[in-house]
């Protein structure tokens, strides 16, 4: 019954273990192994020592106690006992020590585990091409890179260390009373097995549900979350956040309460072992009253049966609940094994080739359909970019413009034609000299809860303040950097709600500058821009046409082309035409 799901948590537990580490679980059973068997010894050396207290002269008449009394020149009974009961205080103390040093072990084992298992998640999730990631979302994505670990730490490597314990426990317990009394084993096998196993195949299924649910309503819960306070301002004006706050607390009303389910079933096998237990005592001495010939050796054998399922309750009801556990988080197995291996993984290549960008960007024939769509979204665009030239794209909405950036990115790839770099076809192993030239400030800046400074340099810890206060200086932010007290070090609050949105867009487009971007790609924003904001940004584009920097500019005002060397109109994927900003600039009005 336990193969199952104890061979598939051990098996999920082997990715994240390297050999040496393999080697340690080994010798980790083996001491959990030698710690039951003390566990047990503690335990059965009482038993003795209490009768030969009890009973006058007693020590004598015991072969072992006697042989040591008379080896140790012992002169009389009290200062042996004194003995004794210090020698198990001491057996005792060096048991629990070891008992606990093996917990501590075994603590940090699961520790270790667990930031494997979160690293190699966020490793995972971060090859995700862009396309998938957009697909995916990111609910999911931070459920299963902080939830998920954090439950298969708690439900599945913990339980199954407590299994082993348990099991050696039991193992140990099972061997001493078939030394001792065989026919008392057949009796505890035949009465204790069934139950447990009965109780296990009732619950698990349950609790497997139970589980799956669990994790679908957790990457709802958090989306919900994330909703309700990103959106926290328009959400109060239009006066829905109670519709978020109740759409939350649904998905968690059916959490808490699958949570109260599992937690009853955790419940559910001591009692219906002791009752079993109880059930088994009652059998023996009815059958003892009614069947048997001699009653006394059937007396006895319900003392040592209820003494023995008495010490094996616990034990068996901890083997089941950890059983159970991990049934219900079976789904985070699941989820950990995802993934791994998707053909759709962003292969970089570990080998990385430099890459000169000193005169052209061509795009030659390239077509191109989202992965598992037919529709060509691009079609045949053949164009070339000599450097520092300041290119628009201007085209309705859905015509293909920001697709076509994001193929130069390389977060997509085209399934037909290619993209030359001085030449040089842009292939994987080009990618991260190519992220490192080119520079992108999209629709929506990224903008992180911390100071002017760090959004700019993306956290950087050792920040080129020359760099720096050119970059800002470039962006056209200087001046509203100066009326600052606390100048790049005044937060920015969340999302950059403490600036305007053109302030926002030049935050980007000085961050690029700071990483020293050769080709800029700018996507600027469909969201009416206000006249004020559209001129700041402007501002900063035409110092940035000033510079040797290749410029990329999606707009949909075309004002903001004016220092544009061309502009190309797109037209559901193709591109229909090349313009001057003259020629058009004549054709609006
Ligand atoms: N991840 C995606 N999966 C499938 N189709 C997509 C995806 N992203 C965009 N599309 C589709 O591709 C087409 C081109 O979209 P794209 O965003 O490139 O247009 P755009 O010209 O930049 O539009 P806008 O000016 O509104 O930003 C659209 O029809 C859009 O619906």
């Amino acid at each position: 019954m336990s193969k199952g799901i104890i061979g598939y948590s051990i098996n999920s537990i082997g990715y994240y273990l390297d050999s040496a580490q393999k080697r340690k679980v080994v010798i980790m059973f083996l001491l959990l192994l030698l710690s039951s068997f003390l566990d047990v010894l503690g335990l059965a050396s009482l038993v003795p020592i209490m009768v030969v207290a009890g009973e006058p002269g007693g020590i004598h008449k015991n072969k072992y106690f006697d042989w040591i009394y008379q080896e140790l020149s012992f002169q009389s009974d009290k200062s042996f006992l004194l003995f004794v009961i210090v020698g198990v205080f001491f057996f005792f103390l060096a048991k629990n020590a070891f008992s606990i040093w093996i917990n501590s072990v075994q603590a940090k084992f699961t520790a270790e585990i667990g930031m494997k298992v979160i690293s190699s998640q966020l490793d995972k999730y971060l090859r995700f091409p862009y396309w998938h990631f957009n697909d995916y979302g990111s609910a999911k994505l931070i459920n299963s890179s902080l939830q998920v670990p954090s439950t298969y730490v708690n439900m599945t490597i913990r339980p199954l260390l407590v299994f082993f314990s348990e099991v050696s426990m039991v193992a140990v317990i099972v061997v001493g009373i078939m030394l001792y009394e065989p026919l008392l084993l057949v009796v505890l096998v035949f009465v204790l097995a069934p139950t447990a196993f009965f109780t296990y195949k009732v619950l698990r299924n349950r609790s497997q549900y139970i589980g799956k649910r669990i994790d679908e309503l957790n990457p709802i819960s958090i989306a919900t979350i994330t909703d309700l306070f990103t959106g926290f301002a328009e959400l109060k004006l239009a006066d829905k956040q109670h519709r978020f706050r109740n759409l939350l607390l649904e998905s968690q009303r059916e959490i808490r309460r699958l949570d109260a389910e599992s937690y009853m079933y955790s419940l559910v096998p001591l009692r219906v072992i002791e009752m079993v237990a109880v059930l088994g005592v009652v059998t023996i001495f009815l059958y003892s009253l009614f069947l048997a010939e001699s009653s006394t050796s059937i007396v006895a054998l319900v003392g040592l049966f209820a003494a023995a399922a008495y010490r094996l309750m616990p034990s068996v009801n901890r083997i089941l609940t950890s059983m159970v556990q991990m049934k219900q988080t079976r789904y985070a197995i699941a989820n950990l094994e995802s993934f791994r291996e998707q053909e759709f993984d962003e292969q970089v290549p570990i080998q990385q080739l430099p890459l000169i960008f000193k005169e052209s960007l061509i795009m030659e024939n390239i077509s191109f359909a989202f992965p598992r769509e037919d529709r060509l979204v691009l079609q045949d665009i053949n164009l070339t970019i000599r450097k520092g030239e300041k290119i628009g794209f201007i085209g309705s909405s859905g015509s293909g413009k920001t697709t076509l950036m994001n193929l130069l990115l390389r977060f997509y790839t085209e399934q037909q034609g290619r993209i030359l770099v001085d030449g040089q076809p842009l292939t994987a192993q080009h990618l991260k000299a190519w992220h490192s030239i080119i520079g992108y400030v999209k629709q929506d800046t990224f903008l992180m809860q911390s100071s002017i400074k760090d959004n700019i340099t993306l956290g950087d810890p050792e920040v080129d303040e020359e760099r720096l206060s050119y970059s800002i200086e470039q962006a056209s932010l200087q001046e509203f950097v100066n009326s600052l007290p606390l100048g790049s070090d005044t937060l920015i609050g969340e999302r950059g709600s403490k600036l305007s949105g053109g302030q926002r867009q030049r935050i980007g487009i000085a961050r690029a500058l700071y990483k020293r971007t050769k080709i800029l790609m700018l996507d600027e924003a469909t969201s009416a821009l206000d006249n004020e904001t559209e001129r700041e940004v402007n501002e900063a584009i035409n110092k940035l046409a000033q510079t040797d920097i290749t410029i990329l500019i999606i707009a949909h005002r075309i004002t903001t082309l004016r220092e544009c060397d061309r502009i190309y109109e797109l037209s559901q994927g193709r591109l229909i035409a090349q313009h001057q900003y003259q020629d058009l600039v004549q054709t609006v009005i």
